[in-house]
């Protein structure tokens, strides 16, 4: 059971949601529904799962129906057709008290403006959440100061809202939002309104707090760059539709359209994809005790004049090239001993390109990736750096 689990859903603003709905089932236009029925089709239709402990981006331009999708999970929004689970228990069915339930200890919010009360302190606004959870103020306290702590703010406990930048209050929201214990977050367009280094900074602060929190995260943003560093994975919206659903690095290497392709094709993908990405296995592999001689075959079958070398336990123990184990052959030796290169540019799997090329650029040898025991997962070459980093795709 995942976290939240989104299935058929639908919002059409205006009077007439069935007729509209009806046309959308004939595969209408908006634009068709709108001239016919006077009726906006938010979300067209929309499928996805959440899972726990994931930052979930929804992106895509304005008017795409991001927030209408966003609000649909917590039903400030009435959905118009289809359901969401939250933890397994349906929300689109639930009565008033279910839902106040949901929205005030399953769910916080952040918004992008905020959303402070201007004549309450600091600390009092951290507090809002919690007294909506009728907690006492002797218990809300502690936990408020130690939202505030988490988000950097201690000291301001006393301060009001237009006494801070808006880093600042964007980080008074996000502690109000986390002091209510709420597993889920939903964060509509969340940094936005914050000057770029601004939310540059707030944008690795979040996924800081999140290694420590790990809260279930909704986030809302119509700015790409944003999505592929938070999103754990994202869904691109393109006219109340679910264009794409994958990670950040299956979006930049293999968009479901044109419409996709036209929105990534700007990325720096050096900062994105990893050396995951683009590595490939090798055509093969020799263990050390299989000698010079089934080396050579090897090299020779797949024409290159290097071969890895790992253990029986694929951990990565070295390189051979071919003229030292011809070298050998000649002398007759059996074990691939004497021309062994143990030292090897490798690279964890999730390194940037960014960082890959630096390594490239010292060395002819294709760079071993190696997962952390060792483990010899691929290679990358200078060739296939390049190509990726041109965005040819797979
Ligand atoms: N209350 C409403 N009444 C009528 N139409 C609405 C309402 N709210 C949104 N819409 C329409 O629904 C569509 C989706 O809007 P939504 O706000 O969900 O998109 P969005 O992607 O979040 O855009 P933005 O980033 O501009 O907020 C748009 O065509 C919008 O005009």
């Amino acid at each position: 059971m995942e976290k939240i689990e989104v299935r058929g859903l639908r919002k059409i603003y205006g009077g007439h949601p069935e007729r509209a709905i009806a046309l959308l089932e004939q595969g209408k236009s908006k634009q068709h529904i709108l001239e016919e029925t006077g009726c906006t089709v938010a979300i067209q239709e929309a499928s996805f799962d959440v899972k726990a402990g994931e930052i979930f981006v929804i992106m895509g331009l304005s008017g795409s129906g991001k927030s209408t999708v966003l609000r649909c999970l917590n039903r400030l929004i009435e959905p118009s057709a289809g359901s969401v689970h939250v933890d397994g228990v349906d929300v689109t069915r639930a009565d008033r008290a279910g839902l106040l339930d949901v929205r005030r200890r399953k769910m916080a919010m952040v918004f992008q403006n905020f959303g402070l009360l201007p004549h309450r302190s600091v600390i009092r606004n951290v507090e809002y959440g919690l007294e909506m959870q009728g907690l006492e103020r002797s218990a809300s306290r502690p936990k408020a100061m130690q939202a505030l702590e988490l988000v950097g703010l201690k000291g301001y406990e006393e301060k009001l809202p237009r006494e801070l930048s808006g880093g600042m209050q964007q980080r008074v929201g996000l502690a109000r939002a986390i002091a209510t214990d709420a597993e889920i977050l939903l964060m509509d367009e969340a940094f936005s309104a914050l000057d770029p280094l601004i939310r540059r900074q707030m944008q690795d602060e979040l996924l800081e707090l999140q290694s420590r929190m790990n809260k279930t995260i909704v986030f809302i943003t119509h700015d790409l760059d944003e999505a592929l560093k938070l999103g754990g994975r994202i869904v691109i919206m393109k006219d109340g539709r679910i264009a794409q659903l994958g990670t950040p690095e299956e979006i930049l290497t293999r968009p479901a359209d044109d419409y996709v392709r036209a929105f990534v094709e700007h990325v720096d993908r050096t900062k994105v994809l990893t050396a995951r990405s683009v590595m490939r296995r090798p055509e093969s592999v020799v263990h050390p005790k299989d000698g010079p001689a089934v080396a050579v075959k090897r090299m020779r079958e797949s024409g290159t004049s290097t071969l890895f070398v790992t253990s029986q336990a694929r951990k990565l123990v070295g390189l051979v090239r071919i003229e030292d184990a011809l070298k050998l052959l000649a002398e007759d030796k059996h074990s691939l001993e004497g021309a062994l290169v143990t030292d090897l540019p490798t690279t964890s799997p999730d390194t940037p390109l960014s960082k890959l090329v630096a390594v490239a650029a010292t060395t002819q040898i294709p760079i071993a990736v190696v997962a952390e025991d060792q483990s010899f997962l691929g290679i990358v070459s200078r060739a296939t750096l390049l190509a990726s980093i041109a965005g040819e795709q797979s």
